[in-house]
Formats: structure tokens, sequence, C-alpha cells
């Protein structure tokens, strides 16, 4: 579950088309002087902490990415302030336009509006009788905990994955009552296998009966125990060409870092809650499962064994394919 503690941080970003924008991150650098402390990345990216608060500033192909956050609206504004003049000054000539966002916090960030989130519900290809059985014996028999299944799109975004990449060999970590374990497990070839992970015997007992009825159960080889320890005990050369990882948050770096080596060339790692409500944006979140979800987005984003791509489905998934 997400915890929204810690301060609210008003947070701003803005991104500007650059020439050479790595160039442009060092010079500002420079620029700012004493001004701040700052930590520059190998990959080009920095974080620079002033008096008034923090701004990240991501290079990416022609264009200069800027993420400012303080711990209040003056102070934000002097964030900004502070390297629009720095960026400006130090681009020589360059006409630099910074057009910030409104200030919003972490925890008032929708990466998809209610509205069109209902919409996007509305309008992909309805549950059939048994999910939609699922879905309403988990209400009934977990209560708010029904909130950790996945939603209808994001199980049919499931299913279409797992049929357009041809896996046989897949892992989920996190099954709860089986929802999206039914999605993926079904749209596996007949000599598929799904190798499905969780702690609780309570909450995967009651998927139990709907696999059986899907005609999947044989396919699902269920593990009751700490995930990690599931993936560790497994034979060195297990493969797969699928996974999806939607359990403990704090435990997605340590999942990522046994599935990543085991899937196949092509396979396909699906992650869910990514953007964990919003509040990965903001730095006034650091509890351990924010802390461990940037440290994943980060790790992804630069992993050159990959190609990944966030998608703001629901509260963030995130794709990656094995190169
Ligand atoms: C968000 S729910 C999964 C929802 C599921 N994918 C669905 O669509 O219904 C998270 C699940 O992770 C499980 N979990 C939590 N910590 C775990 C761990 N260390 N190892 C394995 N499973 C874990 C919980 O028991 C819970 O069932």
């Amino acid at each position: 579950m997400l915890t929204k503690g810690g301060p609210r941080m008003p947070l701003s970003t803005a991104h500007v088309t650059i020439e050479h924008p790595a160039h442009r991150v060092v010079e500002l650098i420079h620029s700012l002087g004493d001004e701040v402390t700052a930590r520059l990345g190998g990959d080009g990216r920095a974080a620079i902490i002033s008096r008034h608060g923090t701004c990240s500033l991501v290079p990416r192909w022609g264009t200069l990415v800027l993420i400012a956050a303080a711990p209040d609206l003056d102070s934000l504004t002097g964030v900004r302030d502070l390297v629009t003049r720095h960026l400006s000054h130090s681009a020589a000539g360059q006409e630099v336009h910074l057009d910030w966002t409104g200030p919003t916090s972490g925890d008032a960030l929708e990466p998809v509006t209610p509205a069109v989130q209902d919409y996007l519900l509305a309008h992909c290809t309805p549950p059939d009788r048994l999910l939609t059985e699922l879905a309403a014996m988990t209400r009934e028999a977990t209560g708010r905990a029904a909130g950790m299944q996945v939603t209808h799109d994001g199980g049919v975004l499931l299913e279409m994955l797992v049929r357009l990449s041809g896996a046989r060999s897949a892992i989920e970590i996190g099954v709860f009552t089986g929802y999206s374990s039914l999605c993926i497990a079904r749209a596996l070839p007949d000599d598929g296998r799904l190798l499905a992970c969780d702690v609780s015997t309570e909450w995967t007992g009651m998927a139990l009966p709907f696999w059986e009825r899907a005609g999947v159960r044989d396919r699902i080889d269920l593990q009751i125990g700490p995930a990690l320890e599931t993936l560790r005990a497994l034979p060195e050369e297990r493969t797969f060409d699928f996974a999806f990882i939607d359990a403990d948050k704090a435990g997605y770096p340590a999942y990522c870092e046994e599935i990543i080596p085991r899937l196949v060339t092509g396979g396909l790692l699906v992650l869910d809650n990514v953007f964990l409500g919003g509040t990965v944006l903001d730095p006034a979140f650091q509890e351990a499962d924010q802390r461990a979800i940037r440290e994943v987005n980060e790790a992804l984003a630069q992993d050159d064994r990959l190609d990944s791509v966030m998608l703001p489905v629901r509260d963030g998934v995130t794709l990656a394919r094995k190169r």
C-alpha cells in the first residue's frame, strides 16, 4: 500500500530545446559556482542543491529536462529563477525559454486524471464473466486490500503483451487473488508455464478455483514464500520470456537484479506502480518504497541491456525489453 508520508514539497518541471544539452549542464554548474552543491553523473544527468531547494537536470537528445523542488512556493520560485538565470547566461547567445509548469506536489499529481482513466476503462475489451466474478469475490473477501488488484485495463494490457511477445515461460511477483496471473496464464500457449510468487496462502488460495475454471491451473506453478528467496533458489539455467513485478515496492530493485539476467533476448519485463501515485517525482517522499521505485526507474532507463519505456497506465507501468 502507498504511504504518503512527509511534508508536501512543491515541485515544477520544464523542458527546453537546446543544442548540446549535456554540455549546457556542465556549463550551468560552472556558472552557478559556489551558489550550489552539484552532483554530476557519468550519463550527463546532474542534481543541484541550492539554499532554496533542488533541481534535477536530465539532458536528452536536444532537450534538457528540469525538475525543481523546494520546501515552499517562495523557495521554489528561488530555485527556478536561479536555474533560469544561469542557464540563459551559460548558453552564450542562444535564446533559452523555460516554461515551468505550475507548482504541484507529489501527492497531488495524477499521471492520468480520473475522468480519462474511467474513459479508458470503458473503452477496452470488457472483462469476461470469470474475471468479473474474480474481481467481485476479491472486493467482498479482502475489502480495502482489493485496491491492490490490477485494474481491468491493466489485465487486458498484460494479456496482450504476453500474446504479442509469444512468451512460453513467465514469472509473476505478486499474485494476490490471481487476477493478473489469470490474464498472463491464459495468454500462454498450452505448454506455457507461469511461475507465480507470493507470500500469502490466504490470498492466493482464493485464486485457485478461478484458475481451475479458466483451465489454466496446470500452467501455473504457485510458489509461496518471499519472492527473492524463490528467485535465488531457481536453477541457474532457468530463463523467462515474460516477467511481471507487482509486489512489495521496496523489493523491486532486487527483483530486477535477479530477473533481468534470466530474461531471454527479446524477453519482456513489466513493472506496475512505477509512479507510486506521483510521489516518485517529489523529493519530500523519502520512504523505502519511494526510494526503491526511484532507484529502479533510474536504473532501467540507463540499463544498456534493455529498451525501456514508462506508460501512464493507471499508476504507471514500465515495459523493458531485453536487447
Ligand atoms: C499489489 S498485490 C498483487 C496484485 C496482483 N498482481 C493482482 O493483479 O491481483 C501485491 C502482492 O505481493 C505480495 N507480496 C508482498 N511481499 C512479497 C514478497 N516479499 N514476496 C512475494 N510476494 C509478496 C502480497 O502478498 C500481495 O499479494
